[in-house]
């Protein structure tokens, strides 16, 4: 995987023999619980690399992402599921604080695995929805940066977001190309309703042809309204 290691390199992720070694290990242990969690449908070894750990990475491109890496500020991932972008992202930038956030308890465990395995002291998974976190103390508005990947259409995720987000902190949205359109205008009047406005958007190509993406960034300008999130169901059932 040296050419995966040297793209990542390239886009500025910090990169030391620790680091690669973490990669390949969270790699086994994907591939080995998969077997019985149904984790994900990526199982080849270099294909894992480039769709899950160079597309969580490719974060390191946006300059509002560095912000957060030197002042190492508190992240919190949406919908992590088996541990995406969170885990690579948690490899990659050590003096940054991880909470990595699922609806789903085996999801939840396996990631607790893999933080002791990978003795990774920066992150937390916590089990829970992400409208109860938003009305919790101690986590409302209190990240400087979340992060989502293949959860939901971004007006339902910036709900989830908003509410996180500490005056100044952004939302990295990991989408496709389709983002742009209807699914744009859509969110940017969401993060109205929020108190947050679009901040940004990078293009980038992954490795091997496998795809287009496209990351879009916002940013909290006002604090959330206490009226977000609503209540479980109703940011994916009604969305903004
Ligand atoms: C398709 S998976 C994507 C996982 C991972 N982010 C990735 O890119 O591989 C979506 C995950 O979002 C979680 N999820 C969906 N809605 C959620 C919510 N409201 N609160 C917390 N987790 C949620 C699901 O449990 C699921 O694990």
């Amino acid at each position: 995987m040296r050419d995966v290691l040297d793209q990542m390199i390239a886009w500025g992720v910090p990169m030391s023999d620790e680091t690669e070694r973490r990669l390949r290990r969270y790699g086994e242990l994907l591939a080995e619980w998969n077997e019985r969690l149904n984790l994900t449908a990526i199982v080849e070894t270099r294909e894992m690399w480039i769709k899950h750990f160079l597309d969580s990475v490719a974060i390191a491109q946006v300059p509002a992402w560095r912000d957060v890496a030197k002042r190492g500020g508190r992240v919190i991932d949406i919908g992590s599921g088996a541990g995406i972008p969170g885990i690579p992202l948690a490899i990659g930038w050590r003096s940054v604080s991880f909470v990595l956030c699922d609806a789903s308890r085996k999801r939840v465990q396996f990631v607790e695995h893999v933080i002791g395995d990978l003795g990774l002291s920066n992150v937390k998974a916590l089990h829970a929805r992400m409208e109860e976190l938003g009305r919790q103390p101690g986590m409302r508005g209190s990240f400087d940066a979340a992060v989502a990947r293949a959860v939901a259409r971004s007006n339902v995720l910036l709900e989830y977001a908003a509410p996180m987000l500490r005056l100044g902190g952004r939302a990295f949205l990991y989408k496709g190309p389709s983002y742009l359109g209807e699914e744009e205008q859509d969110a940017v009047r969401a993060a109205r309703l929020l108190g947050a406005r679009p901040d940004g958007l990078t293009t980038y190509a992954l490795m091997d042809d496998q795809g287009e993406r496209v990351m879009a960034v916002f940013q909290q300008v006002e604090p959330c309204p206490k009226r977000f999130p609503r209540k479980p169901g109703t940011p994916s059932r009604q969305p903004l």
